[in-house]
This record gives C-alpha cells, structure tokens and sequence, in this order.
C-alpha cells in the first residue's frame, strides 16, 4: 500500500518527491525507522524534529511527515530524494490516522466503550469488562492497569496508550475474538490525539475535579475539562454521572441525549450536588438504599438499582458511595447493551481489583487496604467511606509522586491530617525528585490539620513501622501505589510489591507471637 492508498482522514501537501511508494511501516520514533517506512515527527523544530527528520530519511525512509514550521524549515535543503516530504497541519491527528490504516483499523470491527474522568476511571473499566464478559462477550481492556488482549495481560506504560500502540493492541484484540473493548481515556490522551479517528460506541464520564494540571501535563482546569470533553464529541452515545457537578457541561459536548445516572443522597442530605444537578431533572439510572455491606474482608455496599429494566437489589465488595457511582455506570451501559439483569448482579458481586481499596489482610488486630488513592479527592472518598466503617483508629501511610502536579502534596497532606487519626508519610514514586522536598511539602498541609503523624521516609521501614505497631481494631490504608509492582526513585524503577510485603510482614509476625 502507498501512502496516499493508506491515509484517508486529513488532508497534506507533498512537499518534495512523492506519496507513490509502498510503505513497510509506520512510526512516530526516528530511531525505529525502517526501509520505505513513515516516519511522523511529533516533535517540532525546538524540540529536535529537524535532527529526527533527518534520521528517518537516513534510513531509508519513504515518507517523512510534519507540521508546517518543520516542513518550512527541512525543504529549504532537503537533499534527500529518497525521502518525500509530506506536510499536514496536525500531525498526531496523521499518526492516529495511519496507524488506524496500517492496522486495517480495528476499531470499525469493536464495540469501544471509552471512560474518562478524574476518578473511577479503572474501577468501572474493571467492573464493566466483568459484566460484558459474564454475558458472554468477548471484551478487552485497556487502562492503568495494564491490558487484557483477550488472550493475555500485560502492563502499559500509559493509561491510554499512544495512537500507534493503541492500533496494535485493538487489531490483536480483533484476532482473539473480541467484540467490545472497554479502555480508559485519560485527558492527556484526549490532549495528545491518542484516540483520534476513534468513534466509541459508548462515552463514559465519571466525575471531574483539578488534576494533572502542572508542567508536562494540563495548563489549567478548563484546558483540563476541555480535553475531557473531546470524548463526548467522538461518541455514539454517552453516559453522564449525573451526580458529578461538570455533567452537564460533559453533555454539551455531545450531539444527542445522554443518558444519566444518579445516586441517591443521603437522607435530610440534599446536598450540593442535587442541587446543582437540577439541570438533570431526570435520570436514566438510579442507585438507591444505599446501606454497607461488611463482612470479615469485606468493606462493601449493597443498593438497589432502578431503571427502564425494572429494578434489581446489588452489592459490591468495594466500599462507599463512590463505588455505587462506579457500579452504576457500569451497570447502566451494560444493560443499555442488553446484558441480563442478573449477569449484572453476579459480576458485580464478584469484582475484585488489585490495588483498588483491595484487602490484602485482616486478622485479630487490624485490616489492611491497598489503594490507588493519589490525590486529595481519591484519598478524602477512601478514608471518608472508610470511616463510615467505624475502625477503632485509622491510619494512612502515604506519600505523593515526584515531577507530577505540586498541588497534590499540601492538599494530601491536609486530608490525611483532616481525616485519619494518624498520618504516616512516606516515599512514593519521586521520580527524579528529592523525596525529602516532596515529603516538605506534604508536611505544610499536614500541621492543618489535627491527627498524628509520623514520618518515615522509607517505604519499606513505614509499612513495617504501621503494620507491627498497629493496635486492635486498626484499618491501616497503604495509599498511592495500588496495582504498581515497582517504586521509581533517582529515576529509576525498581520491583517493589506492596501485596508481597505486607504478607511478608504479617506472616513474620504470626509466626514470632
Ligand atoms: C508528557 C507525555 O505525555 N509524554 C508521552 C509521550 O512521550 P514521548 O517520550 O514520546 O515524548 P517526547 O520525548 O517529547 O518525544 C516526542 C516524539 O519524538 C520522538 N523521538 C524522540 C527521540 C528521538 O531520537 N527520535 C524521535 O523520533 C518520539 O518517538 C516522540 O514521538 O508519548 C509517549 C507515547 O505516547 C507517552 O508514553 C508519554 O507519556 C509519558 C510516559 C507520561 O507519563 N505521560 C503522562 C502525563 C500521561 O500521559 N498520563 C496519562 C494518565 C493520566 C491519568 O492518570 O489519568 C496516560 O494516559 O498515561
Ligand atoms: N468515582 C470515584 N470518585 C472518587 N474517588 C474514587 C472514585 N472511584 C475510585 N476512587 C478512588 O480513587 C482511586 C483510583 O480509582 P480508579 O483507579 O478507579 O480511578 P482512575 O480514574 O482510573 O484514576 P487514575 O487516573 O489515577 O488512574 C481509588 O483507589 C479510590 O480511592
């Protein structure tokens, strides 16, 4: 195929030679360039392009593509008649495009329900998948957690990976089988045209409050909501969490009706939130009867959920209002999609995801969770859900990244003194951050508020320290890391299982009392 037989939706001006030739690949990475392959430049001529063109073509490559200031600047010499030349206005809207080509775009042969939001993101994801796949629909996942293909697991470097990986993995997913793909959209993926091309059957919104906003990432919160809201703008249909105060304007960038579904407020509670979403008069979904389901190992809820299917009793053994909110979107579109009531209950029941307010032990003495929890917003749900559940003390190591969103720091810092009785702080993945400057900072938000605290710059010596002095009756939350399988400090990642350690730990205790 050449590349004028390969790219159908953007337009391009063949600057020098010609789009003629067959191609042999696709990439975005000079150094991975192959014989009569296409190179597309993300980057423009302050961040390297020119030298990246130039790469390309010296490996032979059939067609170099970039934005106009690149494209001005390489055909005043291009001595490279090997190479053609080829300018478009957006070039990641290009990549997504050819790799959508290069793949025989897989996305026209799949169901892809996307979700995007601040949090919830992977619980629904997870939730969803289980449900469409207990009904008997081949699905896939994608997220922060990694991938599911059909046919195996594996972990990602993104949330939602870049355009030409994302083509991989669909058209792998194609050949196992799938029929639906459920996958994560994050606002940098929106941001950066990851998803591009890509009509989702299903746009999903979870909630939306002030993150990834820093350098590297969003320039401010309506930067923020606007890549959020590109989803809508790509979906067939969309669901709302009506509950969310950005809802509606989620909706506005929608062409049809969406569906929304919403929780009930507490009683004598008509919160701000109902308030505000007067807007939603209606609600497709409802979950209400909220009550806790609690069992040994289990922080759950239970609620009821009405909704043009009638009305079915749930439960979720994952704790708090935020899970109903998770598992009521789930639920909705997949009974949207003609799952069976009843499919729905069982896989909700089931649901288990590694590093989301998962237990990872409990006996005599304490309770211990694993949670993704990671800004201010996630860390005050989890220890206020975790609350409700009435633990004599509850105790909250964590700590924040490093070359991500400062903010994050005081405002963590702040919660846990606010909400846990005692705060302990440590490192989490500082990158290329000094870990005692980060730690600094979460301390100002930390004399804000009035619970204890200890620091304990090490992770491995903080768990220990929280796991051994834990008295009876503790709910002891290990915030942050969640799924990850590693810590990266000085730049560098390095194994660490926050599952394998506190087993380690507990064990080494039972056995020495
Ligand atoms: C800041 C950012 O978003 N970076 C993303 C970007 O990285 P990158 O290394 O390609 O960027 P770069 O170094 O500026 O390179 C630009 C281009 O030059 C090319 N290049 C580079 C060197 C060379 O010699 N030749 C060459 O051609 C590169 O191949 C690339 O095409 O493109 C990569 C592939 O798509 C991403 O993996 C990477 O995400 C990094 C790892 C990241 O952490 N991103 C965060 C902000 C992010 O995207 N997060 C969201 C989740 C947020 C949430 O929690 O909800 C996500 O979806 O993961
Ligand atoms: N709907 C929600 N509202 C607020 N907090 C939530 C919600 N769902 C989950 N959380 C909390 O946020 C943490 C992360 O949840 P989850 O991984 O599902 O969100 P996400 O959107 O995928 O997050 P991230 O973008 O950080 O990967 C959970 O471990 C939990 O503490």
């Amino acid at each position: 195929m050449t590349f004028r037989e390969l790219r159908t939706q953007f337009s391009y001006k063949v600057i020098k030679g010609n789009d003629r030739r067959y191609i042999s690949s696709v990439t975005d990475d000079s150094r991975k360039t192959e014989p009569d392959g296409i190179f597309v430049c993300l980057s423009g001529p302050c961040e390297g392009g020119e030298d990246y063109a130039r790469e390309a073509a010296g490996r032979g490559a059939a067609c170099i593509v970039a934005g106009p200031e690149l494209c001005g600047l390489l055909k005043k010499n291009w001595r490279e008649p090997g190479s053609a030349l080829i300018e478009t206005e957006d070039v990641r809207a290009a990549l997504a495009d050819l790799a959508a080509a290069w793949n025989g775009r897989p996305a026209e042969r799949l169901e892809i329900i996307g979700i995007t939001g601040t949090k919830g993101k992977t619980t629904t994801a997870f939730m969803l998948r289980g449900i469409l796949e207990r009904s008997g629909r081949k699905t896939g996942l994608i997220g922060t957690n990694g991938v599911w293909t059909g046919r195996e697991h594996r972990s990602l470097r993104n949330t939602t990976p870049g355009a030409l990986l994302l083509q991989e993995l669909l058209a792998e997913m194609v050949r196992e089988g799938c029929t639906h793909v459920v996958m994560e959209v994050s606002s940098q993926a929106l941001k950066q045209q990851r998803t591009a091309g890509i009509r989702f059957a299903w746009g999903i919104y979870t909630n939306l409050s002030p993150d990834h906003i820093g350098a590297g990432e969003h320039a401010d919160f309506n930067e923020y909501k606007a890549c959020k809201m590109k989803l809508f703008g790509q979906s067939r249909r969309a669901l709302l969490n009506g509950d969310d105060r950005y809802a509606d304007e989620m909706s506005q960038a929608f062409s049809g009706v969406p569906l929304v579904a919403r929780t009930e407020p507490e009683k004598g509670h008509l919160c701000d939130y109902a308030r505000r979403l007067q807007v939603f008069g209606r609600a497709d979904y409802r979950a209400s009867q909220i009550r806790l389901w609690r069992e040994p190992g289990v922080f759950g809820v239970r609620f009821w959920i009405t909704g043009r299917f009638g009305k079915m009793e749930c439960r979720t053994p994952l704790p708090g209002r935020f899970s109903v909110q998770n598992a009521l979107l789930a639920a909705s579109c997949a009974l949207e999609c003609g799952v069976r009531p009843e499919d729905v209950q069982k896989a909700l029941e089931d649901v288990r995801i590694k590093g989301r307010t998962e237990v990872v032990w409990q006996d005599e003495t304490k309770t211990v969770l694993i949670d993704y929890a990671h800004n201010a917003v996630s860390l005050q749900s989890v220890l206020c859900t975790l609350r409700s559940y009435s633990p004599r003390r509850l105790v909250c190591l964590f700590g924040c990244g490093g070359d991500r969103d400062h903010e994050r720091r005081e405002q963590m810092g702040e919660v846990s003194a606010r909400f846990a009785d005692l705060s302990i702080i440590t490192e989490d993945n500082s990158r290329t951050e000094d870990p005692k400057q980060i730690i600094g900072e979460i301390l100002s938000g930390i004399h804000r508020g009035s619970g204890f605290y200890r620091v304990i710059p090490d992770r491995k010596d903080a768990i220990r320290y929280a796991l051994t002095n834990a008295k009876r009756g503790d709910v002891i939350l290990l915030a942050g890391k969640g799924h990850e399988d590693y810590q990266e400090t000085g730049g560098i990642r390095r194994p660490f299982s926050e599952h394998a350690l506190v087993k380690e730990i507990c064990q080494e205790e039972r056995r020495n009392t």
